[in-house]
């Protein structure tokens, strides 16, 4: 076996992403450049990290993964696995600098959803997308991996939004609410703007086409699909150009001598950064807002792993934290339980585009400080145009990362 353990279980605490992290940095280099696009199934993804779940929510941040991966390998030795570290972070920049991109998506859905209920064939192959059974093998059994496992090799995940897209021509919206409603790393920014990417949409006229070949190598012979059922030609979906671009966001500072309510939410599961320039609040709200990802149900699995997760970090930090609350789901909520405190202000963690951040915003009446990592703050305002222009900007990212301790 080349990579690190097998693995497609994900137990929601930061000891168990410490362990797969240490587990997989021997494997971050070399061996992640040459083997990373195999996907070997269900409990065998073990040429890739499998830590999105975990990074996704901050339970461990990119800083931290890349200084392990640097405490072990040479920059050129691990420059693949950094790069995909900081295509995440690319995701985040480029969605903080055009947030319409994400309302967009979600009008777009909702008429897609108005679609599903009014046109009878839409439903029928919707329905046959999201339950596996559409005839095509290697989609159907993503599909259900998908739903089982919370989730997909990155290669799985780009050949099944290409056939989503090109072969069963269902709306890419569709798709990737599928995909938000079932990923434990569902994430407004890396999903919403990789099916872009699919569709052709982010890179204008730039299409993903998933072939038959591809996926038999990849897949080493698991699936042989036949040349059938790809399109052979993938037009881009028909979109608007981009929005212009705003300046990155640059967060808030805070006072700790002000009496402040903090709320640990799921966009950040590290409060290390902000315990370090002096939050001792008087309490903490603990706040999960992954239904408002979608309109639909979320899976189970999902919230719960993310509540699990959140719980995890409330507990590291239990005696930091102050008493904790759950279960403040509205901003009016959030507003009254920091006033009944004696809060003058209520500090969290910068939260990027999505529902938290939703909520944050439409908290009334007290004031809300939104703390930003400075490694967001150094490589957000780079995503100003494609990943090719920031990656060069990457070594500069590195070389800030001493002293940015996270956790
Ligand atoms: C259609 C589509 C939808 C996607 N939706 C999501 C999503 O909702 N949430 C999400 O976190 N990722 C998403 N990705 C990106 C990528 O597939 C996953 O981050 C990656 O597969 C996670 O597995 P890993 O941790 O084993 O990755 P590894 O290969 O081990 O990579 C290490 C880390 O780098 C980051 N990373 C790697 N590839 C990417 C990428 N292409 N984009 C952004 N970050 C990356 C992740 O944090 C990952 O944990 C999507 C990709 C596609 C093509």
């Amino acid at each position: 076996m080349t990579g690190g353990a097998p693995v497609t279980r994900f137990t929601p605490t930061r000891t168990a992403a410490l362990e797969r992290l240490s587990a997989f940095v021997p494997h971050a280099g070399k061996d992640y450049a040459a083997l990373r696009n195999y996907d070997r199934g269900p409990g065998q993804h073990r040429d890739v990290s499998v830590l999105s779940p975990y990074i996704r929510h901050r339970a461990l941040t990119e800083a931290e993964v890349l200084e392990a991966v640097l405490g072990r390998h040479s920059h050129s030795a691990a420059e693949k696995f950094i790069q995909e570290v900081c295509w995440r972070t690319y995701w985040k920049g480029w969605l903080e600098m055009r947030p319409s991109v994400w309302r967009s998506y979600r009008a777009d859905l909702r008429r897609a959803l108005d679609g599903v209920q009014t046109q009878g064939g839409l439903r029928r192959d919707w329905e046959a997308a999201c339950k596996g059974e559409t005839g095509i093998e290697c989609f159907d059994f993503w599909a259900r991996e998908l739903v089982e496992t919370g989730y997909l090799h990155n290669h799985a995940r780009m050949w099944f939004a290409s056939i989503w897209i090109f072969t069963l021509r269902l709306p890419w919206v569709l798709g990737a609410d599928f995909f938000l409603r079932h990923l434990l790393d569902g994430d407004p920014a890396s999903n919403t703007l990789s099916w872009r990417w699919v569709a052709g949409v982010q890179t204008p006229g730039k299409t993903y086409l998933a072939r038959g070949s591809n996926i038999s190598k990849y897949t080493e012979g698991r699936f042989r699909p036949d040349g059938w059922i790809f399109a052979n030609d993938a037009q881009a979906v028909d979109a608007p150009p981009h929005p212009p671009r705003m300046d990155a966001p640059k967060g808030d500072a805070f006072d700790p001598a002000i009496p402040t309510a903090f709320i640990l939410h799921e966009d950040d599961l590290s409060p290390g950064f902000l315990v370090l320039r002096g939050l001792r609040p008087l309490g903490t709200a603990l706040v999960t807002a992954s239904d408002g990802l979608t309109p639909l149900r979320m899976a189970p699995r999902v919230t719960e792993f993310r509540t699990a997760l959140a719980r995890d970090a409330a507990s590291r930090w239990a005696e930091r934290l102050g008493p904790v609350t759950e279960g403040l789901d509205c901003p009016q909520a959030l507003a009254d339980w920091a006033r009944a405190l004696g809060a003058e202000q209520i500090v969290t963690a910068f939260a990027p585009v999505g529902p938290v951040a939703e909520m944050l915003d439409e908290i009334t009446g007290i004031p809300v400080l939104r703390v930003m990592r400075d490694f967001d703050a150094t490589a957000w305002p780079h995503a100003t145009a494609g990943f090719f222009k920031f990656k060069e900007k990457i070594p500069k990212f590195l070389g800030q990362l001493k002293g940015l301790r996270a956790a």
